[in-house]
């Protein structure tokens, strides 16, 4: 197994040397290699997604991502902006479906901005597409127009787009509970009017499987007024990305959500939702669980070992049990512990 590891920037280098750590107290025969991406890469190469690492990304079975971006490179030209290294590794691995499951660990129902009962017992998985729509459409760019700069961005989606991550969807409610909620604005773009047509479409191949739909604001207000209604939700790239956000924290906190991004063949690249949290960087606070539940996706979905993605859940799950908690997800009473001493918590669970 071959895995290429991309700290990234800001608290990225902190979560994933816990990450590191517990793969590596798997006692599995993995072989990790480092690169650049993100800012740390402009910085030393002058592009976000250097060829070094593209060759090591290509070559390896999986990626485990920590974060891209920070404030320093915000005033860089788009192209040495440090996320275009990362929508462009999702493009160049063909990583078009992301998986964002939102479940709530028992232990952190009061971590939970909503209340427990309203909650308790969430499991969400959240489809999202992650190699289209407006985030890729071409024409983009500022220019001056009429005497004025004008910014623009340009939706798009082809029909087989939509039809193979919402066949990724409707798989998946098939292994949970056979709901499908298809998320779009069909109301107003056109994009999404397509969206919806190919959903009904694709619905009619899983008859076993519930398929419903719902305008994407309505949808951000159903998920903090009764999430548990949802069992897959499926969208588009920039909905889900939002959507994904706006779930984290039913579970108490973006630190626990993990992802994998996959393409046709299950090669992946994994990451927490978060991103880079400037504002807690160098600390050693950040919560390096998402990271770690995203490992644990890894060796699911791309190594097929059920058995030790379970051993690091399990191990999560007796560490919360136990009372650790990172700042994000504590509260009085419990643990606090930095990112290191998260880590050791999960080693020794494991
Ligand atoms: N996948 C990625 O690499 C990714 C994802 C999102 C944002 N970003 C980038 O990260 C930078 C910062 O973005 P942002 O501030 O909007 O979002 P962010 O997710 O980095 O941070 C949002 C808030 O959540 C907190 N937070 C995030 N992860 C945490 C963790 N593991 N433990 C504790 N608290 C955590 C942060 O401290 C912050 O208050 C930007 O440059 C953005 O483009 C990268
Ligand atoms: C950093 C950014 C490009 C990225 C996205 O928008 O996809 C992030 O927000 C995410 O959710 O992974
Ligand atoms: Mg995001």
């Amino acid at each position: 197994m071959k895995i290429c590891v991309l700290p990234g920037d800001g608290i990225g280098p902190e979560i994933i040397a816990e990450a590191v750590r517990v793969l590596k107290a798997l006692d599995l025969k993995i072989e990790m290699e480092e690169a650049l991406l993100g800012g740390c890469a402009v910085d030393a190469t002058g592009s976000p997604y250097p060829d070094a690492t593209q060759k090591l990304a290509l070559a390896a079975d999986a990626v485990l991502l920590g974060a891209v971006g920070g404030p320093q490179w915000d005033n860089n030209p788009r192209e040495q902006r440090p996320e275009r290294g990362l929508l462009g590794i999702r493009k160049q691995l063909g990583l078009f479906a992301n998986l964002r499951p939102a479940i709530l660990y028992p232990e952190l129902a009061n971590a939970s901005t909503l209340k427990p009962e309203v909650v308790a017992g969430l499991d969400i998985l959240i489809v999202r597409e992650l190699t289209g729509d407006i985030y890729f459409g071409q024409p983009r760019g500022i220019e001056v127009r009429n005497g004025e700069r004008f910014g623009f961005n340009t939706m798009h989606y082809t029909e087989s787009e939509i039809r193979r991550i919402l066949r990724v969807a409707f798989e998946a409610a098939k292994k949970r509970n056979r709901k499908v909620c298809s998320v779009d604005k069909m109301n107003v773009l056109e994009c999404t009017q397509l969206w919806r047509d190919v959903a009904i479409e694709t619905g009619r191949e899983y008859p076993d499987v519930e398929l419903s739909h719902m305008l994407v604001d309505n949808a951000a207000m159903q998920l903090v007024k009764n999430p548990k209604q949802f069992d897959v939700m499926v969208t588009g790239n920039m909905f889900g990305d939002i959507l994904s956000d706006e779930a984290s924290m039913l579970t108490g906190s973006i630190g626990m959500l993990p992802s994998a991004s996959l393409d046709a063949n299950n090669k992946g690249l994994y990451e927490p939702s978060h991103g880079s949290a400037p504002d807690i960087a160098g600390k050693g606070v950040a919560n390096p669980l998402a990271t770690i539940l995203s490992a644990a996706m890894m060796l699911r979905y791309t190594f097929a070992n059920e058995d030790a993605a379970g051993r690091i859940e399990t191990a999560v799950k007796k560490v919360l049990a136990q009372g650790f908690r990172t700042g994000d997800i504590y509260e009085p009473g419990m643990k606090k512990v930095g990112t290191r001493a998260m880590g050791d918590a999960v080693l020794a669970a494991l």
